[in-house]
Protein backbone atom coordinates (compact mmCIF):
# COMPACT_ATOMS: atom_id res chain seq x y z
CA UNK A 1 0.00 0.00 0.00
CA UNK A 2 1.45 3.34 -0.87
CA UNK A 3 -0.78 4.63 2.38
CA UNK A 4 -1.28 3.18 4.71
CA UNK A 5 -2.78 4.06 8.61
CA UNK A 6 -3.48 1.02 11.19
CA UNK A 7 -4.75 1.12 14.29
CA UNK A 8 -4.64 4.86 14.49
CA UNK A 9 -5.62 6.85 17.58
CA UNK A 10 -5.33 10.55 18.85
CA UNK A 11 -6.31 12.80 21.58
CA UNK A 12 -5.65 16.25 22.61
CA UNK A 13 -5.15 17.68 26.17
CA UNK A 14 -8.06 19.75 26.97
CA UNK A 15 -8.57 21.65 30.29
CA UNK A 16 -5.70 19.06 31.49
CA UNK A 17 -7.83 16.25 30.43
CA UNK A 18 -7.38 13.98 27.61
CA UNK A 19 -10.08 14.35 24.67
CA UNK A 20 -10.03 11.14 22.39
CA UNK A 21 -10.33 12.91 18.28
CA UNK A 22 -9.64 9.64 16.68
CA UNK A 23 -9.97 5.75 17.57
CA UNK A 24 -8.26 2.76 16.32
CA UNK A 25 -8.82 4.38 12.80
CA UNK A 26 -7.61 2.25 9.75
CA UNK A 27 -7.14 3.20 6.43
CA UNK A 28 -5.18 2.75 2.89
CA UNK A 29 -4.53 4.16 -0.44
CA UNK A 30 -3.21 1.92 -3.23
CA UNK A 31 -0.75 3.36 -6.00
CA UNK A 32 -2.37 6.07 -8.09
CA UNK A 33 -5.98 5.76 -5.54
CA UNK A 34 -8.43 8.76 -5.63
CA UNK A 35 -9.73 8.39 -1.77
CA UNK A 36 -12.25 10.74 -0.08
CA UNK A 37 -13.06 10.97 3.35
CA UNK A 38 -16.13 12.21 4.59
CA UNK A 39 -17.97 12.87 7.60
CA UNK A 40 -19.76 15.48 9.79
CA UNK A 41 -17.96 17.94 11.18
CA UNK A 42 -16.04 17.46 14.15
CA UNK A 43 -15.57 13.89 13.62
CA UNK A 44 -11.67 14.44 12.76
CA UNK A 45 -10.96 14.19 9.18
CA UNK A 46 -8.69 17.34 9.58
CA UNK A 47 -7.06 15.68 12.48
CA UNK A 48 -6.85 12.69 10.76
CA UNK A 49 -4.84 14.05 7.51
CA UNK A 50 -2.40 16.33 9.84
CA UNK A 51 -1.46 12.88 11.26
CA UNK A 52 -1.21 10.90 8.03
CA UNK A 53 1.46 13.99 6.53
CA UNK A 54 3.21 13.42 9.79
CA UNK A 55 2.19 17.21 10.89
CA UNK A 56 0.73 15.34 14.34
CA UNK A 57 1.81 12.37 15.75
CA UNK A 58 -0.78 9.23 17.03
CA UNK A 59 -0.64 8.24 20.52
CA UNK A 60 -0.97 5.06 18.89
CA UNK A 61 -0.62 2.84 15.54
CA UNK A 62 1.21 3.34 13.01
CA UNK A 63 1.14 5.45 9.86
CA UNK A 64 3.23 4.50 6.78
CA UNK A 65 3.73 6.40 3.44
CA UNK A 66 5.31 4.01 1.02
CA UNK A 67 6.02 1.48 3.37
CA UNK A 68 8.15 4.26 5.57
CA UNK A 69 6.68 5.68 8.55
CA UNK A 70 5.29 8.75 7.36
CA UNK A 71 7.11 12.12 9.10
CA UNK A 72 6.69 15.95 7.70
CA UNK A 73 7.81 16.02 3.76
CA UNK A 74 7.03 11.97 2.97
CA UNK A 75 3.75 13.46 1.22
CA UNK A 76 2.38 16.55 -0.30
CA UNK A 77 -0.11 18.48 1.83
CA UNK A 78 -2.21 20.74 1.10
CA UNK A 79 -4.46 23.28 4.04
CA UNK A 80 -7.92 23.90 3.76
CA UNK A 81 -6.82 28.07 3.33
CA UNK A 82 -4.34 28.62 0.24
CA UNK A 83 -1.94 30.16 2.19
CA UNK A 84 -0.34 31.92 -0.05
CA UNK A 85 1.88 34.74 0.96
CA UNK A 86 0.48 37.81 -0.40
CA UNK A 87 3.70 39.70 -1.07
CA UNK A 88 5.29 37.04 -3.31
CA UNK A 89 4.26 36.46 -7.01
CA UNK A 90 2.75 33.18 -7.93
CA UNK A 91 6.36 31.86 -9.02
CA UNK A 92 7.79 33.20 -5.61
CA UNK A 93 4.64 31.03 -3.98
CA UNK A 94 5.37 28.26 -6.24
CA UNK A 95 8.69 28.42 -5.43
CA UNK A 96 8.74 29.39 -1.23
CA UNK A 97 9.53 25.94 -0.46
CA UNK A 98 12.41 24.58 -2.54
CA UNK A 99 13.83 27.81 -1.76
CA UNK A 100 13.82 26.77 1.45
CA UNK A 101 15.53 23.92 1.00
CA UNK A 102 17.67 25.37 -1.48
CA UNK A 103 16.75 24.01 -4.80
CA UNK A 104 14.92 27.05 -6.08
CA UNK A 105 16.86 26.68 -9.56
CA UNK A 106 16.51 23.44 -9.78
CA UNK A 107 12.82 23.84 -9.39
CA UNK A 108 12.33 26.45 -11.59
CA UNK A 109 12.06 24.86 -15.19
CA UNK A 110 9.73 22.10 -13.40
CA UNK A 111 7.07 25.10 -11.79
CA UNK A 112 7.10 27.14 -15.58
CA UNK A 113 6.38 23.30 -16.44
CA UNK A 114 3.64 23.24 -15.00
CA UNK A 115 1.89 26.32 -15.27
CA UNK A 116 2.08 26.18 -18.85
CA UNK A 117 0.85 22.53 -18.47
CA UNK A 118 -2.71 24.15 -16.86
CA UNK A 119 -2.64 27.41 -18.66
CA UNK A 120 -1.38 29.71 -16.01
CA UNK A 121 1.91 30.81 -17.73
CA UNK A 122 0.34 34.38 -18.33
CA UNK A 123 -0.42 35.12 -14.16
CA UNK A 124 3.33 33.72 -13.55
CA UNK A 125 4.53 37.11 -12.49
CA UNK A 126 1.05 38.35 -10.50
CA UNK A 127 0.38 38.28 -6.82
CA UNK A 128 -2.07 36.81 -5.18
CA UNK A 129 -4.68 39.26 -4.21
CA UNK A 130 -4.37 39.74 -8.65
CA UNK A 131 -6.23 35.90 -8.80
CA UNK A 132 -9.45 34.06 -8.82
CA UNK A 133 -10.41 32.22 -5.84
CA UNK A 134 -10.51 29.41 -8.55
CA UNK A 135 -7.00 30.65 -9.51
CA UNK A 136 -5.28 30.67 -5.97
CA UNK A 137 -6.41 27.41 -5.45
CA UNK A 138 -4.95 25.72 -8.85
CA UNK A 139 -1.60 27.78 -7.59
CA UNK A 140 -1.66 26.32 -3.74
CA UNK A 141 -2.54 23.03 -5.54
CA UNK A 142 0.67 23.14 -7.85
CA UNK A 143 2.78 24.35 -5.17
CA UNK A 144 1.54 20.88 -3.47
CA UNK A 145 2.38 18.93 -6.82
CA UNK A 146 5.70 21.10 -6.89
CA UNK A 147 7.00 18.67 -3.77
CA UNK A 148 7.65 15.98 -6.21
CA UNK A 149 5.65 13.63 -3.80
CA UNK A 150 3.91 11.04 -5.02
CA UNK A 151 1.24 11.01 -2.01
CA UNK A 152 -0.92 13.94 -1.67
CA UNK A 153 -3.12 14.98 0.94
CA UNK A 154 -5.94 17.87 0.14
CA UNK A 155 -8.20 19.00 2.93
CA UNK A 156 -10.91 20.80 1.55
CA UNK A 157 -9.31 22.52 -1.32
CA UNK A 158 -12.58 23.88 -2.87
CA UNK A 159 -14.32 24.56 0.05
CA UNK A 160 -14.52 28.20 -0.20
CA UNK A 161 -15.02 28.29 -4.00
CA UNK A 162 -18.55 29.00 -5.22
CA UNK A 163 -20.75 26.09 -6.94
CA UNK A 164 -19.50 27.15 -11.04
CA UNK A 165 -16.26 27.34 -10.40
CA UNK A 166 -16.20 24.14 -7.99
CA UNK A 167 -17.35 22.26 -11.42
CA UNK A 168 -14.13 23.80 -13.26
CA UNK A 169 -11.97 22.27 -9.92
CA UNK A 170 -13.74 19.41 -10.47
CA UNK A 171 -12.68 18.55 -13.78
CA UNK A 172 -9.26 19.98 -13.86
CA UNK A 173 -8.07 17.65 -10.76
CA UNK A 174 -9.56 15.02 -12.48
CA UNK A 175 -7.87 15.36 -15.65
CA UNK A 176 -4.50 16.07 -13.60
CA UNK A 177 -4.64 12.88 -11.20
CA UNK A 178 -5.01 11.00 -14.65
CA UNK A 179 -2.17 13.13 -16.32
CA UNK A 180 -0.15 12.75 -12.92
CA UNK A 181 -0.71 9.27 -11.54
CA UNK A 182 -0.95 10.57 -8.23
CA UNK A 183 -2.32 8.73 -4.91
CA UNK A 184 -4.88 11.56 -3.67
CA UNK A 185 -6.72 11.85 -0.19
CA UNK A 186 -8.77 14.09 -0.26
CA UNK A 187 -11.36 15.43 2.84
CA UNK A 188 -14.22 17.24 1.73
CA UNK A 189 -17.98 18.13 2.82
CA UNK A 190 -19.58 18.43 -0.85
CA UNK A 191 -20.88 14.86 -1.56
CA UNK A 192 -20.92 15.41 -5.25
CA UNK A 193 -17.17 16.56 -5.38
CA UNK A 194 -16.84 13.05 -3.67
CA UNK A 195 -18.20 10.62 -6.03
CA UNK A 196 -17.16 12.73 -8.76
CA UNK A 197 -13.27 12.46 -8.26
CA UNK A 198 -13.10 9.20 -5.78
CA UNK A 199 -12.39 5.65 -6.83
CA UNK A 200 -13.31 4.92 -3.00
CA UNK A 201 -15.21 7.26 -0.25
CA UNK A 202 -14.51 6.61 3.04
CA UNK A 203 -17.21 7.59 5.81
CA UNK A 204 -15.85 9.02 9.39
CA UNK A 205 -18.52 8.26 11.85
CA UNK A 206 -18.19 10.63 15.21
CA UNK A 207 -18.11 7.55 16.93
CA UNK A 208 -14.87 6.86 15.15
CA UNK A 209 -15.95 4.12 13.03
CA UNK A 210 -15.65 4.46 9.29
CA UNK A 211 -17.24 2.72 6.74
CA UNK A 212 -16.31 2.30 3.08
CA UNK A 213 -18.08 3.05 -0.23
CA UNK A 214 -17.07 2.22 -3.72
CA UNK A 215 -17.54 5.06 -6.97
CA UNK A 216 -18.05 2.01 -9.65
CA UNK A 217 -18.15 4.63 -12.25
CA UNK A 218 -16.87 4.89 -15.48
CA UNK A 219 -14.41 7.79 -16.23
CA UNK A 220 -13.85 10.45 -17.32
CA UNK A 221 -17.53 10.90 -15.45
CA UNK A 222 -20.05 13.56 -16.03
CA UNK A 223 -19.97 16.98 -14.37
CA UNK A 224 -23.99 16.80 -14.20
CA UNK A 225 -26.35 14.85 -12.08
CA UNK A 226 -26.85 11.51 -13.66
CA UNK A 227 -29.29 8.60 -11.56
CA UNK A 228 -25.91 6.87 -10.64
CA UNK A 229 -24.74 9.78 -9.04
CA UNK A 230 -28.04 11.06 -7.23
CA UNK A 231 -27.53 7.44 -5.85
CA UNK A 232 -24.75 7.50 -4.43
CA UNK A 233 -25.20 10.85 -2.87
CA UNK A 234 -28.12 9.60 -1.48
CA UNK A 235 -26.38 6.88 -0.36
CA UNK A 236 -23.66 8.62 1.04
CA UNK A 237 -25.75 10.95 2.92
CA UNK A 238 -27.67 8.65 4.73
CA UNK A 239 -24.64 7.28 5.95
CA UNK A 240 -23.19 10.51 7.01
CA UNK A 241 -26.40 11.21 9.26
CA UNK A 242 -26.14 7.82 10.81
CA UNK A 243 -25.01 8.64 14.24
CA UNK A 244 -22.61 5.72 14.03
CA UNK A 245 -21.96 2.51 11.73
CA UNK A 246 -24.74 0.23 10.98
CA UNK A 247 -23.47 -1.57 8.12
CA UNK A 248 -24.34 -0.70 4.66
CA UNK A 249 -28.19 -1.69 3.93
N1 LIG B 1 -5.96 22.11 18.79
C1 LIG B 1 -7.15 21.66 19.22
N2 LIG B 1 -7.60 21.96 20.45
C2 LIG B 1 -8.79 21.52 20.88
N3 LIG B 1 -9.63 20.78 20.14
C3 LIG B 1 -9.24 20.47 18.89
C4 LIG B 1 -7.99 20.88 18.35
N4 LIG B 1 -7.86 20.40 17.10
C5 LIG B 1 -9.00 19.72 16.87
N5 LIG B 1 -9.81 19.76 17.94
C6 LIG B 1 -11.12 19.09 18.07
O1 LIG B 1 -10.97 17.84 17.45
C7 LIG B 1 -12.16 17.47 16.77
C8 LIG B 1 -11.86 17.15 15.36
O2 LIG B 1 -11.47 18.34 14.66
P1 LIG B 1 -11.20 18.32 13.10
O3 LIG B 1 -10.94 19.72 12.67
O4 LIG B 1 -10.19 17.30 12.78
O5 LIG B 1 -12.62 17.82 12.55
P2 LIG B 1 -13.21 17.85 11.08
O6 LIG B 1 -13.98 16.60 10.91
O7 LIG B 1 -12.12 18.13 10.11
O8 LIG B 1 -14.17 19.09 11.17
P3 LIG B 1 -14.75 20.02 9.97
O9 LIG B 1 -15.50 19.09 9.08
O10 LIG B 1 -15.66 20.97 10.68
O11 LIG B 1 -13.58 20.68 9.31
C9 LIG B 1 -13.14 18.61 16.97
O12 LIG B 1 -13.99 18.29 18.04
C10 LIG B 1 -12.24 19.78 17.33
O13 LIG B 1 -12.94 20.67 18.16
Amino acid sequence: MTFMMKNVSYSIKNNGERKSILRNINLEAAAGEFVSIIGKSGTGKSTLLKLACGLEKPDEGEIMIQNMPSVPGSAGYMPQKDLLLPWRTVMDNLLLSPELQKEKKEKKKEAEALLERVGLSACQEAYPHELSGGMRQRIAFLRTLLTGKDVLFLDEPFGALDAMTKKDMHQWMAALWRELNKTIVLVTHDLHEAVFLSDRIIVLHPSGETEEIMVQLPRPREAFLTPEITGLINTLESRITHESYQGIS
